[in-house]
């Protein structure tokens, strides 16, 4: 049995990992963190009688074997130390965390041989995109990505969107041609991630979708992933919680377990 803590167990990331962990049969949750937690209706929250519930970082107590993270961009940083610090496996999925803070919490895991994961993305439509943005780049040096998500997410661009461009700008060999476009209204280009322009939109009745343009004389190839709903991130929340039991690295990815 492997025992897990959900970190934003209330959001709604964390209901459907709770759901998820109900329903696999070797998963055990046994704590859940979130502010405001305390008084809640459990049954609300699908959280039987034994699941500790914690409303701060201090206050966790918890045999788990994995954390799974779902928070907010400036939690996740002193969560994942924490996890790590006291053996608990973590597997990250929120947004928005700065690449230094990254860096510390993968030497930290190296120091201490607690290994996890941190994934941009556990959608396998996302991860197949990012894949396939990478081998068109050889041949399709200029794109841009679009990234459309519903209007409560609080980052931007969103992790996925600056994987995706990190990814195309070291998978291509030669430079972009950079178009010499003056902003006649500020942002209008979009934000420059690795050199390659990232718009961001946030609309109600979106979830998570991304697009990739990439243009080339006299033609275009456009890529483009939907997340419907969010259960599209179970499956691979549900295969890294496993995976992680015996790493000793913290991995960047879901693709490094597929
Ligand atoms: N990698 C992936 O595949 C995916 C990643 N995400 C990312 O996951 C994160 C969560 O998304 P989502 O569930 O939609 O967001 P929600 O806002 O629905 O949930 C976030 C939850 O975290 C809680 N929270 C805030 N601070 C802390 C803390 N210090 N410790 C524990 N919990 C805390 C919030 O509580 P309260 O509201 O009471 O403050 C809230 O319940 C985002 O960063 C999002 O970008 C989302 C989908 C897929
Ligand atoms: O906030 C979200 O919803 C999502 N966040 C992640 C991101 O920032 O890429 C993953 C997915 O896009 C959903």
């Amino acid at each position: 049995m492997i025992k897990v803590l959900v970190a934003g167990f209330m959001g709604s990331m964390g209901q459907k990992t709770v759901e998820m962990i109900n329903q696999t049969g070797n998963f055990q949750l046994v704590a859940g963190l979130g502010p405001n937690s305390q008084g809640i209706d459990r049954t609300e929250y699908h959280l039987n009688e034994d699941v500790k519930i914690f409303e701060q970082l201090s206050e966790v107590e918890t045999d788990a074997d994995v954390w799974v993270d779902f928070t907010v961009p400036t939690s996740a940083y002193e969560n994942v130390k924490f996890a790590i610090e006291h053996g608990i496996h973590p597997v990250v999925g929120t947004s928005g965390v700065p690449d230094n803070q990254v860096a510390e919490l993968i030497t930290l895991a190296a120091e201490k041989q607690v290994g996890g994961l941190i994934a941009p993305n556990f959608g396998l439509s996302a991860v197949l995109l990012m894949k396939f943005a990478q081998e068109a780049a050889r041949y399709f040096p200029d794109a841009e990505v679009i990234e459309m998500h519903h209007e409560d997410k609080l980052d931007a661009p969103s992790g996925t969107a600056i994987s995706t461009a990190k990814m195309i700008a070291a998978a291509r060999g030669v430079d972009p041609v950079t178009p010499a476009t003056n902003e006649t209204v500020a942002g209008a280009r979009g934000s420059d991630v690795a050199g390659v322009p990232v718009h961001a939109v946030r609309l109600p009745g979106y979830v998570a979708h991304e697009q990739v343009l990439f243009g080339g004389p006299g033609e275009a190839l456009t890529l483009r992933q939907d997340s419907f709903d969010r259960s599209s991130f179970m499956s691979g929340v549900k295969l890294a919680i496993p995976a992680v039991i015996d790493a000793k690295t913290l991995m960047i990815g879901l693709e490094n377990i597929l």
